[in-house]
């Protein structure tokens, strides 16, 4: 182990705020008794010394980048708390919410809506096995749904998680992608998932409105939490086709409906119908829209708003009515709400010791007219207790709290059997009046919505329960877990010592045992004097003994109190209120009166309720004697009725534990697939992640402790192909691909793990995997990417060097056509503005030589008139010597005008320009050329000169412009 850690080693440090910090080994010092003493620095560059010989006072380590966000942290090399908590973090950044942990998929509450269960999004994972695509709840519903099909084998999907961990939306989702056809054939109902809902479907959604309703309420913690655990088991024919499905409900918070904290309600039915019923029918009820007139309702905090709950009270009329509820019946169940709520404002009062209620109390008065149960026997048995010995039956007074406790505990046995009653219906809608549908049905996969561990400050009778059945839940799973890891090592027929890991069988027994502590609670139940207080006395004595140490602790600061070692945690119980809701069955004589009203729908209600005591089966035999095949997770006594001689009386724990044994019964004949939904904060904010409350969860849920059974074996197995194609690299290359080739993976397999010096005990073959121990993929990973860095480093430099050649090629290659070419257009820029400056100069040329000409002749005309007039005046001495006047002409270079050298009508030929002085035309087109190829293009020098009338050069708009810049130096 201590060979791990070398300076840039990474690892993770322990953090109070954050769990876990990644940080990096600086140095790495080994002492000579094998102690090792490491600096680390985390990335804020702070510096921790840490020094240690064994592996647990030693950092975790990281694994490598490839596997740090794996979808499935079995995948991880080193399987430690802040790596799988790093990889769940990770991906939720990532807005993955969804990743496997071996056969569990874990879901983080993203807490907003999310686009990934479109109808395209299922029919994606419709026949693909899981693996193949991203991880989602979908994936697990496929497996299920395959597994069934292939053998008929019933499955259990089991979603648990804490109070607002997104458990009853997980169910629902994965309830409506079971439901969806899952291939053409079958696709027979166009109101299909994909398209829209099943009737089936559409059956089992009409149940959510009304469990909804009755069994959840707000609470600090979910403002829509279920307080029940809930099975729902979809039932398939031969065909693998929906044909029905039942509900079996556990442990409804009962208390809740008696009490509720500050921040928190009642059921939402109880507001529902004060915000959704008309006025005239709140009349009749005794009901105002205003609930804060009944003890029950106003002990709680803020509630929702009207307006939600007055829509929500008629969707679950709706379902109600779906469901096969008739409007008359509805009635009776609001009448028997409404006689809840009265009961809950009956006035106890006392005088001495004795409890008093008057006889004409309206509260009572109403309730008990709505109950059809005569108001004065109740009142009786209400604040009189009747106590029977061997010999005779004894009566006595109760106190007022004693009395408002009877009052209490009647509201609650009614709730439940009302509920029950409902579970009732439900279930009679979705599988036919005789349970048609379950002898119909060939298989099933049943969806487990249970709550997940629960402690909190102050730690009750509900918390006791709820962690009852996660530390029984939690035992099947790692069974489970354990049992498919040392198939997989027989099957591969590697050598295996079967190892006895440390699991949670001793919390069970002393929660359950035959002396454990339900057994005590249930004695101590029974007893007339019974209390929490000599309850806890029992504990201490016969349960703080060496045996159970390790399970069973007496807090050192806590009187009332018992602490359990759970699998996840040390939670701390209060004794207050055990007996009470233990027992809390009503009186005989309460029962009596409520058997026998003269309410038919209350008698309906109780009977069906009290029908399931006793482990009775759930469906009704069918008229024609056909049993179903589906095995029932039973809801056995699920309501107490105090009924029964004074041995048996069932209590709650008792009862709770009975269902609870159904269940395990059931589930340990499927096949499960686990959901652990993970709350990812407690403000119930969007992409929010902390890691201590997502720690404290995965601690919880099991997942840790999954890790460490399989961190006790082989955790990473891999196909020898897989493996042999990711680590060929590691052996020389004449070995590897060749091998590849012919497909002899085992046999790579063997090379790289004999080049690669690992060592033997870490590693196994077997017929078809390669089983790692834990560490070992993380080695495997580090040379992989440091010989894969080298490469890479190669490979960067090599093709640096071939694309500079090819640059270079490429430059010059460029440069020589754009230099040809730009020659080429100056040359013939140049060609066309000399050809028209010649055609122009020479059209000048000829025009002065006519007007020259034209000049002459004009002067010898003039000279010819001239010469007449001397013959005349020849003695004339004005006109002076003719010889003088020639002389002067002939040598007057003063004038404007030029003289010329060449005859009008024969232009001289234009010499060729090398070897000679260029004439003065040509020196005029170079001059021309010149100035408008100034670099502006319309130099100033051009237009000054263009003012000439004798200048050569053309306008310059009626010039070609040269193409580029460039084009003067080149003419130049
Ligand atoms: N997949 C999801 N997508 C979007 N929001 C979700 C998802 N799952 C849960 N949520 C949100 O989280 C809230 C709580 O979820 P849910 O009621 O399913 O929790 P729970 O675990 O069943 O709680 P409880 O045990 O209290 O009943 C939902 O009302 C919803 O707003």
């Amino acid at each position: 182990m201590t060979t791990l850690y070398s300076p840039g080693t990474l690892v993770y440090l322990e953090n109070s705020e954050q769990g876990w910090v990644p940080a990096e080994v600086s140095s790495c010092t080994r002492g000579t008794e094998g102690t090792l003493t490491l600096v680390l620095k985390d990335e804020d560059g702070k510096e921790t010394t840490v020094a240690g010989s064994s592996p647990s006072d030693l950092p975790h380590l990281r694994n490598p980048p490839l596997l740090e966000s794996a979808d499935d942290l079995a995948t991880l090399s080193h399987l430690n708390e802040p790596s799988i908590l790093y990889a769940v973090e990770t991906r939720y950044a990532q807005r993955k919410i969804y990743t496997y942990s071996g056969i569990v998929l874990l879901a983080v509450n993203p807490f907003e809506p999310v686009p990934m269960y479109t109808p395209e999004i299922v029919k994606a994972y419709i026949g693909r096995s899981k693996g193949e695509l991203e991880p989602h709840l979908f994936a697990i519903a496929e497996d299920a749904y395959a597994a069934m099909a292939l053998d008929g084998t019933g499955q259990t999907i089991i979603v648990s998680g804490e109070s607002g961990a997104g458990k009853t939306e997980s169910a629902k989702l994965v309830m409506r992608f079971i439901a969806a056809p899952k291939s053409p054939a079958l696709n027979s109902d166009k109101n299909s998932f994909v398209d829209g809902a099943s009737q089936v479907e559409q059956q089992i959604q009409a149940t959510n409105p009304i469990l909804e309703a009755f069994g959840n309420a707000k609470t600090t913690r979910n403002d829509n939490s279920s307080r029940f655990g809930k099975y729902i088991q979809l039932l398939f024919d031969t065909n693998r086709q929906i044909v029905g499905a039942r509900v079996r409900t556990y442990l409804l918070e009962r208390s809740r409906l008696t009490f509720q904290s500050k921040t928190e309600r009642n059921y939402h039915i109880f507001y529902q119908l004060c915000a959704g019923l008309p006025s005239q029918r709140l009349q009749e009820l005794g009901l105002d829209s205003d609930y804060g007139a009944f003890h029950y309702l106003n002990q709680g905090g803020p509630s929702a708003t009207e307006l939600s709950d007055r829509d929500k009270f008629h969707a679950t009329q709706e379902a109600l009515g779906i469901i096969g509820i008739d409007d008359a019946r509805q009635t009776s169940i609001f009448q028997v709400l409404a006689a809840l709520l009265h009961l809950g404002n009956i006035n106890v009062t006392q005088t001495r010791a004795d409890a008093i209620i008057d006889d004409e109390d309206p509260s009572m008065l109403r309730a008990m007219e709505f109950l059809g149960v005569n108001a004065s026997e109740f009142k009786k048995w209400t604040i009189k207790k009747q106590i029977t010995t061997r010999s005779e039956k004894i009566v006595t007074t109760l106190t007022a709290p004693q009395a408002v406790g009877v009052r209490d505990s009647i509201s609650r046995f009614v709730y439940a059997c009302l509920f029950e009653w409902l579970v009732t219906a439900i279930n009679e809608s979705l599988t036919g009046k005789y349970g048609d549908a379950a002898t119909r049905a060939e298989t099933y996969i049943g969806v487990l919505d249970i709550y997940g561990f629960e402690h909190f400050d102050k730690n009750s009778f509900e918390q006791f329960c709820i962690n009852y059945a996660n530390e029984r839940l939690q035992h099947e799973f790692n069974t489970y877990v354990f049992k498919l890891a040392q198939e997989d090592y027989v099957k591969e027929k590697i050598n295996w010592t079967f190892i006895d890991f440390d699991d949670n069988q001793s919390a069970i027994d002393l929660m359950e045992g035959k002396l454990g502590i339900l057994a005590i609670l249930d004695e101590e139940s029974r007893l007339p004097l019974g209390s929490d207080a000599s309850f806890l006395q029992k504990l201490n004595t016969q349960l703080d003994k060496p045996a159970n140490k390790a399970v069973y602790k007496m807090p050192k600061f806590a009187n009332a109190a018992f602490t359990i070692a759970h699998y996840a945690l040390d939670v701390t119980y209060q004794v207050d209120g055990f007996l009470d809701k233990n027992r809390d069955t009503v009186p005989e004589e309460h029962l009596t009166l409520l058997t026998s009203s003269s309410n038919p729908f209350l008698r309906e209600v109780l009977d069906t309720a009290l029908h399931r005591v006793g482990g009775e089966p759930a469906d009704p035999p069918s008229p024609n004697g056909v049993v179903s095949k589906i095995p029932d997770p039973g809801r056995a006594g699920l309501v107490g009725t105090g009924r029964g001689t004074s041995v048996k009386k069932p209590t709650l724990g008792s009862i709770f534990k009975s269902s609870l044994g159904t269940l395990m019964d059931m589930l340990r004949m499927t096949n499960v697939h686990y959901i652990r939904c993970l709350k990812p904060n407690q403000h119930k904010r969007a992409w929010e992640f902390n890691p201590l409350q997502v720690l404290a969860q995965l601690r919880a849920s099991g997942v840790l402790e999954t890790i460490r059974i399989s961190t006790a074996g082989y955790p990473s197995r891999w196909t020898f192909e897989d493996f042999a194609r990711r680590y060929f690299t590691l052996i020389p290359w004449r070995d590897g691909p060749p091998l590849i080739k012919r497909e002899q993976f085992k046999r790579l397999c063997v090379l790289i793990a004999q080049k690669t010096g690992m060592d033997k005990t870490k590693y196994q073959m077997g017929e078809t995997k390669i089983f790692l121990r834990t560490g070992v993929l993380a080695t495997l990973e580090n040379l992989r990417s440091a010989k894969l860095n080298a490469v890479l480093f190669l490979q960067t430099n090599m093709r640096r060097l071939i694309a500079m050649k090819r640059y270079r090629h490429f430059q010059r290659s460029v440069l020589g056509i754009q230099s040809h070419w730009r020659g080429a257009v100056a040359r013939k820029a140049f060609k066309e503005v000399r050809q028209k400056a010649r055609r122009e100069a020479e059209a000048a040329k000829a025009k002065k030589a006519a007007e020259a000409a034209a000049e002459r002749e004009k002067k010898r005309k003039a000279k010819e008139a001239g010469k007449a007039a001397s013959v005349n005046e020849q003695t004339s001495p004005e006109h002076g010597s003719p010889g003088k006047t020639k002389i002067r002409r002939m040598f007057s270079f003063g004038s404007k005008e030029k003289p010329t050298l060449a005859l009008p009508d024969q232009p001289s030929p234009e010499p060729p320009l090398v070897g000679r002085r260029p004439s003065r035309l040509e020196a005029a087109t170079k001059r021309l050329s010149r100035s408008w190829y100034d670099s502006d293009g319309s130099a100033s020098a051009s237009a000054a000169r263009s003012k000439s009338p004798n200048h050569l050069a053309p306008p310059a708009s009626s010039l070609p412009k040269p193409a580029w810049n460039a084009s003067t130096s080149l003419l130049h």
